[in-house]
């Protein structure tokens, strides 16, 4: 086994077909460790969602190698890429909660993937994961009686339940005001330490860089700075 949960090597990726075939990300190699919180930032366009997507599994890698967990997802099967996402946290923008479950029923649905944990366990895991993102009195509330900032912790929570061992949290941050966010990040950063549990963060805001131990800068598809 390597150091390594993620490995990218010379990898490539391309939208449209033939003549309106465009060339969006090149020649991409980095490696993430285990537990380690790695940020990426860039411009508008450069490319950074394509690359979450694509080490997340919701993608199929075009060309180049990507190693998640040590296996190759280049030419992976649809099945493995869903097995591969089991094991991955996604934060989004905005938090993508169902406004019809509850704080806990929503945190819950990442775990009901999983059909060998019995659904009383499923609950009783969820409401301590609620408890340990300070919403242990929003258990039963819905998104719409929730702030920004609360929402986006039971995205956390939601994330972090089945304990994966990668989180990927595109602008995790954006739609909060800085307390929040500072708030958020602190506590993802907290929670993937208790869990040996790496992220790696698309972020434009300067003010939460420094929880990253690595920050990777993207321009044009290009990695141009790695600090
Ligand atoms: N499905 C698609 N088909 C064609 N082009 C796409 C598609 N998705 C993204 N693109 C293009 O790929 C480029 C990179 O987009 P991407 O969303 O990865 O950038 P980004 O760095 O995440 O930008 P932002 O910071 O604005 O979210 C952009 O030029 C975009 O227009």
């Amino acid at each position: 086994m390597t150091d390594f949960i993620v490995g990218i090597t010379n990898l490539n990726h391309y939208f449209g077909k033939q003549t309106l075939k465009s060339q969006i990300l090149f020649d991409i190699s980095f490696n993430i460790k285990y537990g380690e919180i790695v940020t990426m930032t860039g411009p508008s366009g450069s490319g950074k969602t394509t690359l979450l997507t694509l080490i997340g599994g919701l993608r199929s890698v075009q060309q180049g190698s990507l190693k998640f967990l040590d296996q190759e997802l280049y030419g992976a099967s649809n099945d493995k890429l869903v097995e591969v996402r089991r094991h991955i946290g996604y934060i989004f923008q905005t938090h993508n909660l169902l406004n019809f479950l509850t704080s806990r029923q929503n945190v819950q649905m990442s775990l009901e993937l999983d059909n060998s944990i019995p659904k009383w366990e499923a609950r009783k895991k969820s409401e301590a994961m609620l408890h340990a993102v300070k919403l242990g009195n929003r258990i039963n509330c819905y998104p719409s009686e929730l702030s920004g900032g609360q929402k986006q912790r039971v995205a956390i929570a939601r994330a972090l339940v089945s304990h994966p061992k990668l989180i990927l949290a595109d602008e995790p941050t954006a739609a909060l005001d800085s307390k929040s966010g500072r708030d958020i990040v602190n506590l993802m950063q907290l929670l993937a330490k208790e869990q040996n549990c790496a992220i790696l963060m698309v972020t434009h805001d300067n003010r939460i860089l420094d929880i990253s131990e690595r920050i990777i800068h993207i321009e044009d598809g290009r990695i141009v700075k790695k600090v």
